[in-house]
């Protein structure tokens, strides 16, 4: 049942991309918020070169304020990111029916689909995606059943390349905040189980009346994501609203998720984030969510908290939290949060007042 209202609506907003917007009169979009275009404001994604030799202040700083930064010189070969880009290129342009051979079961993580968050909202987005959760082989095998190595391998070597990214940035984070990777051991001694989301958004004749993807963050410690040439993804910020993040070539996006806004005892928020579509150009993005191995709790780090700054979440396990996520969504880092808010001040990730469906 859950798999058949999935790939329905999957075909549903394949029939929206192919007729425009206008023909289609099952479901409208127009109740997506639409964006705040504010391009007088002086705020703008911080970009760090990971090469200064003050990045770790620059990436301290921006985690407090911003909750995501561009970064350059991070040593992931551009020619591996166009790589990626154009592996995930081909995999869009297949026919619905072949892609739908490859669709998310029910109760997995891995395989295409619309997006997850999808089922909270009443309209659909203007998006397709698919997620690798492990090895890509089972899945990549049904989409081209004689010509998978090459798109595997790309995919391999780019999870290799982006945990060498996430282990650099989160000694980079925690180091910020007097914390080393020694101090919390499960970053030096177990490997996690990220997810790979390749994300494609089809140029929309009507783009002021659709969502690519729904205001949202992350459930991870932190999310590397790549960029296509066509801007969409903008990043919500206390005070300023929503903010373009603008495609620089070579440069990656760091999202901070609701794990590290945990391990952080919420110094470090994660970011409200969304996507928006285009009226001509095709837009993609990839992202890497990278967490803690499974069976590793998360709890605000002790170095981070004593008698004045007690713990404000509970110990929760990435998978317990991705549940919890799926069935609470936006409601999630509230639901696992131990104290109220102290001093007057709010959660940053309640978000009060900012729409998000
Ligand atoms: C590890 C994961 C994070 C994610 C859920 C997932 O199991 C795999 C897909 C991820 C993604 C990507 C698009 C946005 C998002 C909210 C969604 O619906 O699926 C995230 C999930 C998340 O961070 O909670
Ligand atoms: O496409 C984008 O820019 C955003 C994608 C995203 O937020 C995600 O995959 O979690
Ligand atoms: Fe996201």
């Amino acid at each position: 049942m859950a798999q058949w209202k999935d790939t329905a609506r999957v075909l549903e907003f394949s029939a929206f991309a192919r007729k425009g917007i206008e023909k289609v009169k099952v479901r409208g979009l127009g109740d997506h918020e639409l964006p705040s275009h504010n391009s007088s404001t002086p705020d703008q994604v911080p970009v760090i070169n990971l090469e200064d030799p003050n990045a770790m202040k620059l990436v301290g700083h921006a985690c407090k304020t911003w909750g995501v930064f561009q970064v350059t010189n991070h040593g992931v070969p551009t020619n591996l990111l166009q790589q990626m880009e154009a592996a995930g290129r081909k995999l869009f342009a297949l026919p619905m029916q072949q892609k739908l051979k490859a669709a998310r079961s029910p109760n997995g993580v891995s395989g295409y689909g619309v997006a997850r968050i999808s089922a909270f909202f009443p309209k659909l987005m203007w998006s397709e995606g698919f997620t690798i959760v492990g090895s890509p082989y089972e899945h990549a095998r049904k989409l081209w059943p004689n010509r998978y190595s090459r798109f595997c391998d790309v995919i391999e070597e780019y999870k290799e390349e982006m945990n060498k990214l996430a282990q650099k940035l989160m000694s980079l984070m925690l180091g910020s905040l007097g914390v080393t990777m020694e101090d919390v051991k499960w970053a030096t001694t177990q490997r996690s189980c990220p997810a790979l989301q390749l994300n494609s958004y089809p140029a929309c004749p009507d783009p002021d009346r659709a969502m690519g993807l729904a205001a949202h963050t992350d459930s991870t410690l932190l999310t590397i994501l790549h960029q296509n040439n066509t801007s969409g993804l903008q990043a919500h910020k206390e005070g300023t609203g929503w903010v373009t993040v603008p495609p620089i070539p070579g440069a990656l996006v760091i999202n901070v998720g609701d794990l590290l806004h945990i391990l952080s005892n919420g110094l470090y928020p994660s970011v409200l984030h969304r996507a928006m579509v285009n009226r001509t150009q095709h837009r993609l993005s990839v992202a890497y969510l990278y967490g803690p191995p499974s069976n590793v709790e998360i709890s605000p780090l002790s170095k981070l908290t004593d008698q004045v700054h007690p713990p404000l979440y509970r110990a929760v396990t990435w998978s317990e939290y991705l549940g919890t996520k799926a069935k609470h969504f936006n409601k999630a880092l509230s639901s696992v949060r131990l104290c109220g808010p102290l001093n007057g001040f709010a959660d940053t990730n309640d978000h009060n007042g900012v729409r998000v469906g």
